[in-house]
Order: structure tokens, then sequence, then C-alpha cells
């Protein structure tokens, strides 16, 4: 255990299961109407990015999934066709990002292939700017992917906040709700569940604000977030996050509330846990450039896995069971626990409770294992879905 400021202990179990790695999330980099015609692809669920121009579509998208840092993305150039992402990681699920000056309302796009499929819309409006503009562009989207898909997820985020007050945030936030709730209504869509988050690249709520939309979209939360209310409960847990490493979002937490400071605390050990792994977790050298090639495809290390059709969590061979502990100076434990390759639970305890870290591993290995099992069935239903539509592509080729 070495002592800064404060203590920081990680325990490997072998050189594969020291690195807590940041391994890639991104399949490949598509677009145009490549997937449309990918059947299998399709039922991934779908995050479409949509917004005026410039509002940081973008940017959220890079600095949640491919790790870049905040102000590089000043250097982002305007993005000029739809550019779609296969996140693979404990859900996979496809990005859309839609530039701001296409007209996806015109007839030369499919509405039906944009907005048919299961998944969220995500609007991003640009809270620096003058955003009349951008309201009467979400009306529009709203009204007419709703006509489509009802079953659409409506998220919009308030962008670019850093720059405003706290009074002001709240202002522009309750401004910006109340005039697109009163122009639905009046269009008799009074019903369309649609949320609003405040966020920024510069701090976590762009972490935390994904994280509340991905959470939507797993059928499997209320199952998780159980299994966490009866970890915490019978460990004596103040607080636990089960985080997607790859993208720090976190999938589920236990029921107790969630305050952005433990969020944060939380968040920022697997930076540090990252951080140090990628320095001393590996011997070989250049696991960044493995990890990382030159162009970010990254199709080696998710590539030669033998999980990656549909994964949801399964355990492999490549199991990742990091374990690091970090004292804080008030007496509380900060500890994270790799779940499997993609998932880590971070959890926030006393000291005093830690005592019985005995029963703590046991209860933790209970849990790990319940997850495996929720996403094992979960992976063996999506086996099952895309052979059964392979099948039916066939069908439909052999018939003609
Ligand atoms: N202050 C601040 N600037 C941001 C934030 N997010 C993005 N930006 C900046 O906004 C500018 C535009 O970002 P992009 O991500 O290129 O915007 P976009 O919506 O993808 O733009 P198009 O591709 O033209 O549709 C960049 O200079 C970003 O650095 C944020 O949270 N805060």
């Amino acid at each position: 255990m070495s002592t800064l400021s404060r203590d920081i202990t990680i325990m490997p179990h072998s050189d594969e299961e020291y690195s807590l790695h940041a391994s890639p999330l991104i399949n490949d980099i598509e677009n145009g109407d490549e997937m449309l015609d990918d059947p299998v692809h399709d039922n991934r669920p779908r995050l479409l990015i949509m917004g005026l121009r410039r509002s940081g579509k973008s940017s959220i998208q890079k600095v949640v999934f491919h790790k870049m840092p905040a102000n590089e993305t000043l250097f982002l150039e305007s993005t000029n066709k739809v550019v779609k992402e296969n996140i693979t990681s404990f859900i996979d699920f496809q990005v859309w990002d839609f530039p701001g000056q296409i007209d996806y309302f015109d007839p030369s796009y499919d509405s039906n292939v944009i907005f048919g499929e299961y998944g969220a819309l995500i609007f991003v409006i640009d809270a620096q700017d003058d955003y009349s503009e951008a309201l009467i562009r979400l009306h529009q989207t709203v009204t007419r992917a709703y006509n489509v898909n009802n079953d659409l997820i409506f998220e919009v985020f308030i962008h670019k906040v850093d720059a405003l007050s706290d009074e002001y945030k709240i202002d522009t936030q309750r401004e910006i709700q109340q005039r697109t709730t009163d122009e639905l209504a009046d269009f008799g869509l009074e019903n369309v569940p649609i949320s609003f988050y405040l966020t920024s690249i510069y701090d976590h709520s762009i972490f935390e604000a994904f994280s509340k939309v991905i959470q939507k979209l797993i059928p499997q939360l209320p199952t998780l977030e159980n299994l966490l209310n009866i970890l915490c409960a019978n460990s004596g847990i103040e607080k636990a996050f089960l985080f997607d490493v790859n993208s720090k979002i976190y999938i589920a937490t236990d029921s107790s509330p969630v305050d952005m400071q433990s969020y944060e605390i939380c968040s920022d050990m697997i930076d540090v846990i990252i951080d140090i792994s990628e320095i001393y977790g590996r011997t070989n050298n250049s696991y960044r450039e493995e990890v990382y090639n030159e162009d970010h495809s990254q199709a080696n290390t998710n590539g030669t896995t033998n999980n990656t059709n549909g994964n949801y969590g399964a355990i492999t061979e490549t199991a990742n069971d990091a374990e690091s502990l970090i004292k804080l100076s008030n007496e509380m434990i900060l500890c994270l626990r790799g779940v499997n390759r993609f998932l880590a639970l971070v959890c926030l305890l006393r000291s005093d409770n830690f005592e019985m870290h005995g029963l703590i591993d046991y209860n933790f290995q209970c849990f790990k294992q319940a997850i495996s099992d929720v996403f094992e069935l979960k992976r063996r239903g999506t086996e099952r879905l895309r052979h059964e539509r392979m099948r039916l592509v066939n069908d439909e080729n052999v018939g003609g």
C-alpha cells in the first residue's frame, strides 16, 4: 500500500486481470446506408443525436465514447454526413450523429428508417446561444418522430451550461421545458415522455445525463437495482454504482439518492485506476497503441475475444478481477471491483464497515455471479433473435 495524501491499494490477480482498462468501444464507424441493409445490426437500440449546427453533438459523442479531452473538441470539424457507430459494451447499441445542417424531414430521408427502431432521440440545444430556432426544430423533430414511433424515448440536453451561473441555468431549463411542453400540448402531444438535462462536456454532467438515458434502454434495470440494494444492505455499503468502465456511464445504482459528489468521486476513481493500470498494469509496450490505434478503428481487442456478438457481459477468460481501495480523509473508503470485462462496481462505505471485508468479499462474489446470470440470459435471448432474423433474411433471399 503506498501512501500519498490518501492510500491506494491495487491487488492484481494476474497480468490479464490487472488492467481495468478502457478497452475500445467502437467496432466500426459507418456512414450512409450500409447499416440500413444489415438486419442483424439493426436490432441494436439506437441513440439518435440531433440538434442545430455547432450545438455540440459530435463533441458529446467524442468525449463520452472516445475519451477525447473536452478542450480538444474545439478543433472538431462540422459533421457533413450521418455518422453511425456501433458501441459494443455491456449492451450493444448504435449512435447516430446527425449533422446540424441536414434536413432529415426532407422526403429523400426515410423517417421510418431513422426513427422506426427502439431507442432514444437526444436533442442537443446550445444554451449559450439564442435557442428560439432550436426549440422550433425540437418541436418539429419530436412531433415527426413520435408519429413514426411512439416508443421512442425523447431526451433534451440543454448543453454548454458550463458558462452559465447556477441561477441562469435553472431559469433556462425552466423556460425550455415550459415552452416545449406547451407547444407539444398545443398539438395534442402532452403525453410525450420527454426529459431535460443540463449538460456540459467540461464536467461530469454529460456522463450523468448519458447514464440516465442508457438506463432507460436497459430492460434489466430493476433487477440490477435490486441486486445493488441487496448488496448494499448486507455489506454496510453507503452507495454503489455499477459502471460501464469504457464510457464511465453508470448503468445502475442502489435506490438511495444519488448525490453529485458521490457520483463524481466514484467516476473519478475509474479514471485513476485506468491511468494506473495503463502505466503499470502491462509489461508489454505500447498498450495504448494496441487499444487506440491511430485511426481509432479499434479492431483488434474487440475483434479477437470470443464474445463479440451481442455481448451482454458474459464472463470470459478476459474477465476483469481488478480490485482497488482508496481510503479517503473523511473515514470513508472508495472501493472498486471489476465485475467483468465491461463493468465495475464502485462503492463508498465507512471504514468501520470495511472491517468485515471477508463478508463483503463473499457478498460481492454472489453479486458478480448474479450479474453474470442476468446478462447470460439476455445474451442467449439476443443470440436467438439474431438467428431468427438471419433465417428470415435467408428465406426471403431464397424466395426471391
Ligand atoms: N463551452 C462548451 N463548449 C462546447 C461544449 N460542447 C461542445 N462545445 C463546443 O461547441 C463547438 C461545436 O461542437 P461540435 O461537437 O462540433 O458541434 P456539432 O453539433 O457536432 O456541430 P455540427 O457537426 O456542425 O452539426 C466546439 O467548438 C466544441 O468545443 C460544452 O459543453 N461547453
